[in-house]
């Protein structure tokens, strides 16, 4: 009989890694808390937007392929349980709140009753899946015979389709020979296909997510870096990006200086890599990924300032017209979004903000709900003294500069991701300043 498959926790990263198991041929249960959630998966619906992902989930919802549901039981007999439930930063610091993996386990775990395999997926501080298995032995009613294992994921929003059905890599954190034989089963199809397996201990395999993160992260940050030295220069940091990243060492991927990064994953993780690296001394790696925290958001507080100069000193019932919401495009997730973080800080300071997304200005509400919020670009922009360019969407790119000029007091871009046509603005009239660049 085909595998049956569950996954606990049905956000982002698990909507979508249950109907990448559906589209792989498996018969799969996705269990969450939340009801409203279940609800709008069960109809076929994606509670977010992912390019892609609401055809694949409705096609396999129809077909019977995955269900949803808010009963733990309905787990009990799968023989692989993919944990995809959220470790978002803490309140109180910079570590992961863990409590929503270990609910997850102890509600799962008094239904684990035949042999099986319990795979986290979530990015955990390294060390928690050791604790895990423990606690998996103490409550699972079949024992040692109820196994754990770790199988990170490296998806991108956006791409979270593509990325879970060829992923540039699998990686089996495993204690067994028969865990691993389990893992490549499932993913046999995955592996035909030309995704390349990397088999750890437990450890290797949570330290391997969060290390990717970070080292995604320190890119963002050391162009960034470069951006702020270039604007003292009067250097460009795209064109300096350009030929660095031609070294096939370097590549140009991630390279992009501008606002700097944010979303429910890159920031908190380095975050929780840090409060790790402290409580295991080591200090060195501590400090390293303090400075590439801190550069990021450097780069909002420059968008914040340079809009201040642009405006003559003070922010105060100036109109600042801010493009973007989103975190980065073709996403409708505002976790930790520059975007947002600039539009707040100046609407404080006394701006007369309004904020245009094309996806994400539902959630964006949600959030910040005291914020204006245009219903397209052009009336974000009209009257406006300073548009800021904050999330690359398509739709931006494609303004045309010379109608956008019509509708403004002033004719003053900030282009926060170095994307828009300097050449094109400039010649419509506009006053563009890019991030590190002259
Ligand atoms: N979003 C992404 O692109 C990626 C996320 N990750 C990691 O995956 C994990 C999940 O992230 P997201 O999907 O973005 O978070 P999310 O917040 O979108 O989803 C988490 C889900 O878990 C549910 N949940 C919480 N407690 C639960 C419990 N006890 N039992 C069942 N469900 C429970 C929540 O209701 C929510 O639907 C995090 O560790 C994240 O770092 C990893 C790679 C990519
Ligand atoms: O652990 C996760 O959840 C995921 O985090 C990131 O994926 P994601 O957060 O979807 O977005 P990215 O495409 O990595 O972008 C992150 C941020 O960096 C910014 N960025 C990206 C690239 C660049 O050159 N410059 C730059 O500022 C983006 O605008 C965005 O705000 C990683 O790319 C995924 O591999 C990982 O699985």
């Amino acid at each position: 009989m085909a595998m049956r498959i569950s996954v606990i926790g049905t956000g982002y990263l698990g909507a979508v890694h249950a109907v990448g198991m559906a589209e792989l041929g498996y018969s799969v249960v996705g269990v969450d808390v939340d009801a409203d959630k279940v609800a709008a998966l069960a109809r076929g619906e994606a509670p977010f937007y992912e390019p892609g992902l609401d055809d694949l989930l409705a096609t396999h919802v129809a077909a019977g392929h995955v269900t949803f549901t808010t009963d733990f039981a309905a787990a009990a007999d799968a023989d692989v349980h993919f944990v995809c439930v959220g470790t978002p930063q803490r309140r109180d610091g910079l570590a992961a709140d863990m409590s929503y993996v270990e609910g997850a386990i102890d509600a799962l775990a008094p239904h684990l009753s035949k042999p099986c395999l319990v795979v986290g997926k979530s990015t955990v501080p390294v060390g928690t899946a050791a604790g895990l298995a423990e606690r998996l032995l103490k409550t699972a009613p079949a024992g040692a015979d109820a196994e754990l294992a770790w199988n990170p994921e490296f998806l991108r929003e956006g791409f979270a389709v593509q990325d879970t059905l060829s992923p540039d890599r699998l990686v089996f954190g495993v204690t067994s020979a028969e865990a691993e034989a389990t893992l490549r089963e499932v993913y046999s199809r995955t592996i035909a296909a030309g995704s390349p397996v990397v088999v750890t201990d437990l450890p290797t395999a949570e330290l391997v997510k969060v290390s990717a993160n970070a080292f995604l992260a320190t890119k963002i940050s050391f162009i960034n870096a470069m951006a702020e030295i270039a604007e003292v220069a009067d250097a460009d940091v795209t064109k300096l990006a350009d030929a660095i990243g031609h070294d096939a060492r370097i590549g140009r991927k991630f390279l992009n200086a501008g606002i700097g990064f944010g979303g429910g994953c890159l920031p908190k993780d380095i975050r929780a890599f840090m409060a790790r690296a402290g409580e295991l001394g080591a200090s060195h790696a501590l400090a390293f990924l303090a400075e590439v925290d801190a550069i990021n958001l450097r780069r909002r507080q420059r968008v914040v300032d340079l809009t201040r100069e642009l405006v003559g000193g003070s922010v105060a019932n100036r109109r600042i017209a801010v493009l973007g919401a989103a975190f980065k495009p073709d996403s409708d997730d505002v976790r930790d979004s520059p975007a947002l973080n600039v539009a707040g800080q100046l609407y404080l300071q006394g701006a007369r903000v309004s904020v245009y997304d094309p996806k994400a200005i539902p959630n964006a509400r949600r959030i910040f709900p005291t914020l204006p919020y245009a219903e397209s670009a052009v009336e974000a922009c009209r009257g406006a003294n300073v548009v800021l360019h904050l999330t690359e969407w398509q739709e931006f790119r494609a303004l045309d500069p010379a109608a956008l000029a019509e509708v403004v007091e002033t004719p003053v871009v900030i282009d926060g991701r170095n994307c828009l046509d300097a050449d094109a603005w400039r010649a419509a009239g506009w006053t563009y300043r890019g991030l590190g660049r002259p």
